[in-house]
């Protein structure tokens, strides 16, 4: 299948990024034959380190999930491997490795999926509890071969520590070729956006327990992997070597280093192994590196800009981008939107359902009523403006109909169709789609890598159309570089470009400046006519409003107070009493 203009750059990138990975591994290969085995043996385990912190970098560095029992699941691996050692002598030991990790995968993918209601640091003590439970439970049954002192003996020829050398590095780098393959499903790119946000996740369509889960369950499996390493290494394994406090400094390690890609994992395995091998030999206690990086973790985590790995990689990107146009552009006559209708109404077969139906909706939100008995038709083909004074409840009547709200009453139809029983990522995967009046798009993706995920793999083929449209920057540059405005766009041309049947926009043009506000408005009115969509926006600025909806609808209090033609609204007397008359901006 031919691939799309954006898709190409991708590939070349992700083939560079592999060839470099491969010579990277060559070079290790080759310095494993000539150093002293003293060192071979050191760099094995920053191997193995290297491993557990590619694991965290997953599931803490990318998805924002703290994580106190990564070498619970190393434990998982690292007990199957002894186990099967034992009960299949001379099998190959990669094999026995990699049954480790696939063994750890599983109880990661229940954790996830236990645990996705439970946030933040709520969340760390639940792994933190696991991690203690297991470490009972290992200190009860101990690890296979300990009790008659039959150690694990890696098969040949990877009882050679050059080739047990070779091969902690290579699985190493075919497991984080494996996770950046998996970062780049439509499953695997949610992860950095349920880093931002999960609002922002789900509004997109991404499945945030599938995401989350399948995020904890590829760490394990990374961290299984790992485990079943060190029996190799080791022979006899203790429960010593996995306790919560070693779970606790690698976690350290790996925010510090920026573990989230291969060469901050990288870093962290060889800070784990070289940094107390230097205090040894500078007769310093060992655990002055677990303070050092504990305090360093703590640094990263108060600026949040990401740790060592992480920061040199976006300066040398930020540096590349210097001269390039950081700002959305919106223009209507780059396709002739502005001329699809005076008014914005598309004409449409008079038998065609509203594109929006919401019947008695009533919401109740901390014990204080925001919504009562709204009523709004969104007509297909039709840009409707919502408006209304501060708190009069507009974002409110969003997140009833994206799915945002834990209950609401009356009913919701899309197209003729009820939608209430349906989560807010069903109703985006359903064609509902909308933006937050805080743009919450994780700034360290790219552009391209934005819009693809919010496109999602069915209408790849409108990401031109939008990027033309809204005169979007290159796609390559990082979305930090763009100011607020610009990603307020940029996440109104990503919900378009998913080709949604209604789309709700949450004060698009805040922050613009008159002449960008013009060009939006135009390049929204023109949205039904190029797209088949219908379109919601909240406002505040009423030159916006004439110039992009042609019917308004007015809230004030939680309560209807007019609806009609935008010209009409805005003159009748009752609208400007309850909005313009309080000073609402227009
Ligand atoms: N989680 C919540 N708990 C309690 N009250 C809430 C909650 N969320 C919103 N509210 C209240 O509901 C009312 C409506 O808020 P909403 O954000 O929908 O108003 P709005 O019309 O969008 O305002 P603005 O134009 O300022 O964005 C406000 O009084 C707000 O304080």
């Amino acid at each position: 299948m031919p691939l799309d203009k954006t898709e190409r750059p991708v590939r070349r990138a992700q083939a560079r990024r592999a060839s470099g990975a491969v010579a990277l591994l060559a070079a290790l290969v080759l310095l494993g034959g000539f150093l002293p085995l003293y060192w071979v043996y050191l760099l094995a385990t920053a191997a193995i380190s290297a491993l557990v912190a590619r694991s965290i970098g997953l599931v803490t560095n990318r998805v924002g999930i703290i994580t106190l029992c990564q070498m619970s699941f190393a434990a998982i691996g690292g007990w199957v491997v002894s186990w099967l050692a034992l009960a299949w002598p001379g099998a190959h030991f990669p094999v026995l490795v990699l049954l480790g990790g696939l063994a750890a995968g599983p109880v990661g993918l229940v954790i996830g999926a236990v645990t996705t209601r439970i946030r933040g640091a709520e969340l760390a003590v639940v792994t933190l509890g696991f991690a203690a439970a297991l470490d009972l439970v290992l200190r009860q049954w101990g690890f296979p071969g300990v009790g008659t002192g039959t150690p694990v003996l890696p098969s040949a020829p990877f009882s050679d520590p050059r080739w047990f050398f070779a091969l902690a590095w290579t699985l190493l780098i075919l497991l984080h070729l494996c996770l950046t393959a998996l970062s780049r499903t439509r499953l695997g790119s949610g992860w950095s956006v349920l880093r931002a946000s999960e609002r922002s996740a789900a509004a997109l369509g991404v499945r945030v327990v599938a995401a989350k889960s399948a995020a904890f369950g590829a760490g394990a499996l990374v961290a299984g992997v790992a485990g079943g390493l060190l029996a190799g290494q080791y022979g006899l394994l203790t429960t010593a070597v996995f306790t919560p406090l070693s779970s606790m400094v690698h976690l350290a390690t790996a925010v510090l280093c920026g573990a989230s890609v291969l060469g901050g994992a990288v870093l962290a395995g060889l800070f784990t192994v070289l940094v107390p091998e230097a205090l040894r030999r500078l007769g310093l206690p060992l655990d002055l590196g677990n303070i050092i990086f504990a305090l360093g973790a703590f640094d990263v985590l108060r600026r949040g800009n990401g740790g060592i790995w992480e920061q040199l990689s976006a300066g040398l990107q930020d540096r590349a981008f210097r001269d390039v146009r950081a700002v959305c552009q919106p223009t209507a006559r780059s396709r002739g939107v502005e001329g699809a209708s005076e008014c914005g109404a598309v004409a449409r077969p008079p038998s065609r359902p509203p594109a929006l139906q919401a019947r008695g909706l009533g919401v109740r939100l901390g014990g204080h009523r925001v919504l009562d008995s709204v009523e709004v038709v969104v007509a297909s083909g039709e840009v409707h403006a919502l408006i209304g004074p501060n708190g009069a409840g507009k974002s409110t009547f969003i997140d009833a109909v994206t799915g945002f709200l834990p209950a609401y009453e009356g009913t919701i139809r899309v197209g003729g169709a009820p939608i209430d029983p349906l989560s807010a990522s069903a109703r985006a995967l359903g064609g509902v789609r909308r933006t937050f009046q805080q743009s919450r798009v994780n700034g360290s993706s790219t552009v391209d890598e934005y819009l693809r995920l919010a496109a999602g793999s069915r209408s790849p083929s409108s990401i031109p159309l939008v990027r033309e449209l809204f005169g979007l920057p290159e796609g390559r540059l990082p979305i930090r570089l763009m100011d607020a405005g610009s990603r307020r766009i940029l996440e109104v041309a990503g919900a378009l470009a998913a080709r949604p049947r209604l789309l709700l926009l949450d004060e698009p043009a805040a922050g613009l400046d008159d002449a960008v506000s013009r060009e939006l408005a135009a390049v929204l009115r023109g949205i039904p006519a190029e797209f088949d969509c219908a379109v919601l926006v909240i406002e505040h600025d009423m030159e916006f409003v004439r110039a992009a909806a042609s019917r308004t609808t007015v809230l004030d209090e939680g309560r209807i107070v007019g609806s009609g033609p935008t010209s009409e609204i805005l003159r009748d007397p009752r609208v400007i009493a309850a909005y313009l008359g309080k000073g609402g901006g227009a």
